[in-house]
């Protein structure tokens, strides 16, 4: 950990997300680039240590090599009302699919209805869209609200960890026609693979930092034999640069993937933010702006120094 330069970034959200108003994180310079340690605080040393797994893998190791050179993206719509929500759409930067957050705190069915019609107003009857409940419904609520969102949407390609657990997951599975996609089951789980085995998911969702890095991302990727969209943990372009090397090197790519959360970020602390062109980002831009790293003033202060003790634990854990 010794030679590595620490660079740490703070900045405001333009919508919140996840109930976050600021993103920061620590980022770390080795001989191959720059890596990506920004666990949320609300994750303990222990989970956060993949995290460091994975940004020591970038600063440290070159990215595999790429099978393609763009990687089509989906725009991250966060719980916003209808107006926003289209807003946010028309901003895409071309993203022809759309994720939208439902199930968020203080949602009604009311306002995520109207949330997917304008999300279909604004992205016209050949786009796609897909919504995330972060787990936040009971199998019961689910299998109401899922028949009633996919109409408001004029079709959903797939609804994201509708429920917190496997088990919830394989039971709405059965009862509704939406495809299922996980995302926490995966990510927070102590064995990615059950999803598979237990026939609670038709889609894995799969981020760099909580699964440990490219390679273990991609390890996973091959494991578990069902569709893999990539997608961020909303860092900074640095850590985008990572989802977008994973899924540069994935054998198949079928959907859009969840890495324009660069456009939800007020300052992103590089030259040139990655951001899509044409609703894809190109991978030769992020490997650039990997290796170039960071530009403007570190973060200074009480946050700097948290992160520094946080990188230092959660160091002692990955030796
Ligand atoms: O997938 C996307 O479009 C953007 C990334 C995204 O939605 C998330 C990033 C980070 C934390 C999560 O709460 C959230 C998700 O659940 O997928
Ligand atoms: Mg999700």
């Amino acid at each position: 950990m010794a030679d590595l330069v620490p660079w740490v970034y703070q900045t405001a959200l333009i919508t919140r997300f996840r109930g976050l108003r600021q993103r920061d994180g620590i980022l770390l310079r080795g001989d191959a680039g720059w890596g990506e340690f920004s666990p949320f605080w609300d994750y303990d040393d222990n989970e956060s240590a993949p995290w460091l797994r994975s940004a020591l893998e970038m600063a440290h190791t070159e990215a595999p090599a790429p099978v393609r050179s763009r990687i089509p993206v989906n725009v991250t719509v966060p719980a916003v009302g209808a107006q926003r929500a289209a807003q946010i759409v028309r901003g895409g930067r071309g993203c022809t699919t759309a994720k939208v957050k439902v199930a968020a705190a203080g949602d009604t069915e009311a306002a995520e209805v109207s949330r997917l019609e304008a999300v279909r107003d604004a992205l016209g009857p050949g786009g796609r869209i897909r919504i995330d409940a972060n787990g936040g419904w009971s199998p019961q609520v689910a299998i109401r609200r899922i028949p009633v969102l996919d109409r408001a949407a004029g079709g959903l390609e797939y609804v994201e960890q509708p429920c917190p657990t496997v088990e919830d997951l394989a039971y709405v599975r059965k009862h509704v026609d939406v495809p299922i996609a996980a995302d926490e089951s995966i990510r927070r789980a102590e064995d990615p693979l059950r999803v598979v085995r237990e026939h609670a998911a038709d889609i894995a969702v799969l981020k760099v930092q909580p699964l440990g890095g490219i390679r273990s991302a991609l390890r996973i990727a091959e494991q578990i034999k069902i569709p893999v969209v990539v997608s961020s943990a909303l860092e900074s372009s640095i850590g985008i640069a990572a989802g977008v090397a994973l899924a540069a090197a994935l054998p198949e790519l079928p959907f859009a993937c969840g890495l324009a959360t660069t456009l939800l970020f007020a300052h992103d602390p590089v030259a040139k933010s990655l951001v899509p062109t044409q609703g894809a980002l190109d991978v030769a831009a992020a490997l650039d702006i990997q290796r170039g790293g960071p530009t403007g003033e570190p973060a200074a202060g009480p946050r700097a120094d948290r992160w520094r003790e946080r990188l230092h634990r959660v160091g002692k854990l990955v030796e």
